[in-house]
This record gives C-alpha cells, sequence and structure tokens, in this order.
C-alpha cells in the first residue's frame, strides 16, 4: 500500500516518525512535505497529499498539524477525499469500518509517537464494512457532487 503524508511545521516530528514506523512496516511512502520546522501553511501541504490520493497516486494519506484541525479540514476540501481525525484508535477503527476514511489527521501536539503508531496501524488494516455504510457514503459524495 502506498500511502501519501502531509503536515506543517507542528506536524513535522510526527509525520518523521509516522514516514519510519511505515517505512519499517513495508508501506510505500510519497511524502508531499513540509521538509523541517519552519512555519509553513497547513493548507498547501493538506491539499497535496490530498490529491495523490484523489487522483490514485496513493491509496491512503496521513496527515499531521499541532492539532490536526486545520490540516483535516482542507484535505477534506478535495474531492474523494474522507479524512478523519483521530486521538485514539477506537476512532481510527470505527472510520475505517463505517465511513471508509481514506485519510487520518492527527494533531502532533496533541498525541504520542507509541499512541500515533497504533492509530496508523489500525487505520490501515481495518477494512471497511460495506453495506448500510455503503449507502452513507455515497450519500456524502452526493453532496460533493
Ligand atoms: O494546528 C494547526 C492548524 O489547525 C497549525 O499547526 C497551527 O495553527 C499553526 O500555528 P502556528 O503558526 O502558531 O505554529
Amino acid at each position: 500500500m502506498k500511502v501519501s503524508l502531509g503536515c506543517d511545521h507542528g506536524g513535522f516530528a510526527l509525520k518523521e516518525h509516522v514516514k519510519g514506523w511505515l517505512e519499517a512496516h513495508g508501506y510505500e511512502v510519497l511524502d508531499c512535505g513540509c521538509h523541517s520546522t519552519d512555519s509553513v501553511d497547513y493548507p498547501v501541504f493538506g491539499r497535496a497529499a490530498a490529491e495523490a490520493v484523489a487522483d490514485g497516486r496513493c491509496e491512503r494519506g496521513i496527515v499531521v498539524c499541532t492539532t490536526g484541525i486545520g490540516i483535516s479540514i482542507s484535505a477534506n476540501k478535495v474531492k474523494g477525499i474522507r479524512c478523519a481525525l483521530c486521538s485514539e484508535p477506537l476512532s481510527a477503527e470505527m472510520t475505517r469500518r463505517h465511513n471508509n476514511a481514506n485519510m487520518l489527521a492527527m494533531g502532533g501536539g496533541l498525541i504520542g509517537a507509541n499512541m500515533a503508531d497504533r492509530i496508523v496501524e489500525v487505520f490501515l488494516t481495518t477494512e471497511f464494512e460495506s453495506g448500510r455504510h455503503q449507502r452513507r457514503v455515497d450519500l456524502i459524495s452526493d453532496i460533493e457532487a
């Protein structure tokens, strides 16, 4: 599975950690930046990571800013993206099972590396349940159309 990554300066450290975890676990990574703790604007990088998922270059995306909020809002503006902000593994599991989320957002200022590992692992390995949930995901897509 290929995973796009995006962050701002507030998410840089956790993004780098997640990148290492992904590579150690056999995932291919497309790092859309940023690449340092210099101050940048999170919509630029949330958009880049989301477009890589929307156009099929990556199957999933993970974005990080200080809170995870701004970069998740930005990713969700890209058509076809369902980006879920998660701070613990149960939310990551449920958003895969029920929402078929294709992107995960986390707050680099809010959660630690070990928690992020568990969230990422669950997000990338949990299947969508489909059934009644597909109808609801289709209704979300209708809003975009
Ligand atoms: O969490 C964020 C957006 O939701 C950003 O990381 C945060 O707003 C950046 O702020 P600053 O420029 O003061 O570091």
